[in-house]
């Protein structure tokens, strides 16, 4: 196994009463990666959640974590590696953001003082003495991402972290991941947001029905199912389609020759199409 690869999950299946809920899952990740697995609801990307931090079991294949099998995280000294934000990640309403951040110190034996650190790596220098319940969608979700990386985990896994906070948290968000990564931090987060996926992440897998059906960095995946085309602006308002080829090039050097150009675009299409034509799907 690679050093420097933080995960490696080879050909798991995972049933749940008999019910097929992951189909031959392959993929690894590399330290410092920021890995996004993207599905519509119900493909299994919680369930990939739980059997990477070693809260499910399965039945077949092997998955490995930090170059050890996944069963070691349940020792807490390994387990101290990892941070995890989910779904069901609550906060204590009541208490303030302090004491809430207070609690998580006394479970991870992490000193007092790294909540005013991990308050400022969140945006919220100034706000600990806020109770939870007062607190916008966004600035909660703050407090959790806070409280997931106080211990300073070294691998995050992130289920849906943005999922139904507004256009301005989620791009807190996304810079807040984007600095962890760049300071080390490897990450492995689920979403059904393209954009999110094509903005944060290193490597992109997309899960339909248990099954990975296609991965790799998004750039990539984009420019290899691109048809081709590109699109002309010309200055006149009018739009021309050309193909990427030797008669295109002679239409674009005659309208420029011609100063009719106000602009080119090429065709590459989102992940969310590619999604919908691998899989057949739209993602919600
Ligand atoms: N504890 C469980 N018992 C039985 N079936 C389960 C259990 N957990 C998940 N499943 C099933 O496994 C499949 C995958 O579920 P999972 O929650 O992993 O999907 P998901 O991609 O995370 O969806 P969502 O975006 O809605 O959270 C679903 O068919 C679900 O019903």
């Amino acid at each position: 196994m690679d050093m420097s690869e933080i995960i490696n999950v080879s050909n798991v299946h995972k049933e749940f009463d008999g019910k097929r809920a992951l189909d031959d899952l392959s993929f690894s990740i590399q330290s410092g990666e920021t890995f996004g697995f993207l599905g519509p609801s119900g493909s299994g990307k919680t369930t990939t959640i739980k059997l990477l931090t070693a809260q499910e079991g399965y039945q077949s294949g092997s998955i490995q974590v930090f170059g050890r099998a996944v069963e070691d995280l349940k020792d807490p000294k390994l387990m101290r590696r990892v941070g995890v934000l989910t779904d069901n990640s609550g906060l204590y309403e009541r208490l303030t953001v302090n004491a809430n951040l207070q609690l998580y110190c006394q479970l991870y034996s992490v000193p007092y003082k790294r909540i005013e650190e991990v308050l400022h790596e969140v945006g919220l220098t100034g706000e600990e003495s806020k109770v939870v319940s007062k607190l916008s969608k966004g600035m909660r979700q703050r407090v959790i991402l806070a409280r997931t990386i106080l211990h300073k985990p070294e691998l995050l896994f992130l289920d849906e972290p943005t999922s139904a906070l507004d256009p301005v948290s989620t791009e807190r968000i996304h810079r807040i991941l984007r600095t962890l990564n760049e300071e080390g931090t490897t990450i492995f987060l689920t979403t059904h947001d393209m954009y999110e996926a094509e903005r944060i992440c290193d490597r992109v897998a997309f899960l339909n029905k248990g099954h990975i059906q296609l991965q790799g960095p998004p750039r990539e995946l984009r420019v290899s199912h691109s048809n081709s085309s590109i699109t002309l602006l010309l200055k006149d308002g009018r739009e021309q389609l050309v193909g990427n080829d030797h008669e295109g090039a002679e239409h674009i050097r005659e309208v420029i020759a011609n100063q009719q150009l106000a602009s080119v675009h090429s065709n590459e299409p989102s992940l969310g199409d590619i999604f919908a034509r691998v899989t057949g799907k739209e993602l919600f």
